[in-house]
């Protein structure tokens, strides 16, 4: 990645290529990233739409593996110059074991490092997450923060327990030598809750008013701001990120970034009604319906009941004391540190974002996606 190696075709791979995610910085990258020449997903369930992106002028290489398994992972990596990290297991319900989401999100991501330590790559993004700040399980309010805002980050829950590890890893893995004598170069962003195409619990949303003859009925009071950004700006800031590091190494080499756009500062529903509302769904309620004691009620029954039931069957609604305390407590990020540090800039509007998410949501609700 020299400068006088301007004309150098660079080999990525993204982890975690075929999820969410990881399809958006697939595609961003091929349509955005002029110096790609070859581009390597790498990821448990390869998706079928792999296939038509193999006969386009980048070579693109489907590899299925386990970032578990650092054998698999250090054979994806060797000859890559960048690795853009998105893998990992993304469960706030219970669905896996606490041991699970350490294996697969802390002993993957270590495994990656060492993969780029041992075999000579030198620049590693890794996707992070809000949650290695908070909410944290006391409900302070994380109101407009920024990278350097105080925050007493209470870790309990495995899903940011599990980040929150993995993303000190990367930030200490930075400055390592690699194969070949050069440091290794890495920085974490850090999503909000990302919307975009592709989002399940979006879909599940609007199905589920479907269901209930296009109602949905307000469970959170509507001042609870939940911080929310587009995938396609997600994505983008991961290429721009990728592409700036090593010009820009001694700067952002360590560091860590928020991912922002344009989206409105709403709560969890009324943000989900910007898509659910065109597509005919209804919100009931200016307040919530049910008192709060009652949904912490609620979600305690569910626990219990995830609890009493695991034996025999796997029940993991959406609603627990986590996911009820991640959604009742304000948190929402207002920085400007990407643009500073590698001049990122949104590449959708909200406009955009938000039409493009109601088309998907259309077509997904009404399909089997
Ligand atoms: N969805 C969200 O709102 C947010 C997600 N993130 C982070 O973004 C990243 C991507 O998340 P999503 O795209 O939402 O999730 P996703 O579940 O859609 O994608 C994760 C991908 O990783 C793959 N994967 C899981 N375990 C693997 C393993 N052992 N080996 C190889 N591949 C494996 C999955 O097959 C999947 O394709 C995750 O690291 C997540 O922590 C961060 C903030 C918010
Ligand atoms: C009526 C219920 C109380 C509403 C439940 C909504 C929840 C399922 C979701 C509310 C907030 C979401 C999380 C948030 O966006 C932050 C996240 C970051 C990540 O890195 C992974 C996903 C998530 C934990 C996301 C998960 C769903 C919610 C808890």
């Amino acid at each position: 990645m020299a400068d006088s190696a301007q004309a150098q075709k660079l080999v990525y791979l993204v982890t975690g290529g075929c999820g969410f995610l990881g399809e958006h910085v697939v595609r961003m990258l091929l349509q955005r990233e002029p110096r790609l020449g070859e581009l390597r997903v790498f990821d448990r369930h390869l998706g079928p739409w792999l296939e038509e992106l193999k006969t386009g002028p980048v070579r693109v290489t489907a590899i299925q593996g386990d970032v578990t398994e650092a054998h698999e992972v250090a054979a994806a990596v060797a000859g890559a110059h960048v690795v853009i990290h998105t893998a990992g297991l993304v469960d706030v319900f219970g669905r896996a074991s606490p041991e699970t989401i350490h294996e697969v999100n802390v002993q993957g991501t270590r495994n990656v490092i060492e993969a780029c330590v041992q075999t000579g790559t030198r620049f590693l993004v890794y996707t992070s997450s809000m949650e290695v700040v908070g909410p944290n399980t006391k409900g302070h309010p994380f109101y407009r923060g920024n990278e350097d805002t105080l925050y007493e980050a209470v870790h309990r829950h495995p899903y940011p327990c599990s980040k929150a590890l993995a993303e000190r890893l990367v930030l200490e893995a930075n400055g390592r030598e690699v194969h070949g004598g050069l440091p290794l170069v890495t920085c974490a962003l850090r999503p909000t809750g990302i919307y975009g195409e592709g989002h399940q619990i979006m879909r599940d949303f609007y199905r589920q008013g479907l269901r209930l003859g296009g109602w949905l009925f307000r469970a959170i009071p509507a001042s609870v701001e939940h911080g929310r950004v587009y995938v396609g700006n997600v994505a983008w800031m991961h290429v721009l990120a990728a592409r700036e590091l090593e010009r820009r190494a001694a700067l952002m080499g360590g560091q860590v970034y928020f991912c922002y756009d344009g989206s409105p500062y709403k709560s969890y529903e009324d943000f989900n009604m910007e898509f659910l509302g065109p597509c005919g769904l209804q919100l009931v309620g200016a307040r919530p319906l049910l008192p709060y004691w009652l949904l912490v009620f609620l979600a305690a029954l569910n626990a219990l009941l995830q609890w009493l039931l695991r034996p025999l069957v796997l029940y993991a609604p959406l609603l627990n004391p986590y996911t009820l305390a991640v959604a009742n407590t304000t948190f929402t990020v207002s920085t400007n540190k990407a643009q500073r540090h590698f001049g990122y800039e949104p590449l959708f509007s909200w406009e955009d974002s938000r039409t493009r998410t109601i088309l998907w949501v259309q077509a997904a609700g009404s399909s089997a996606q």
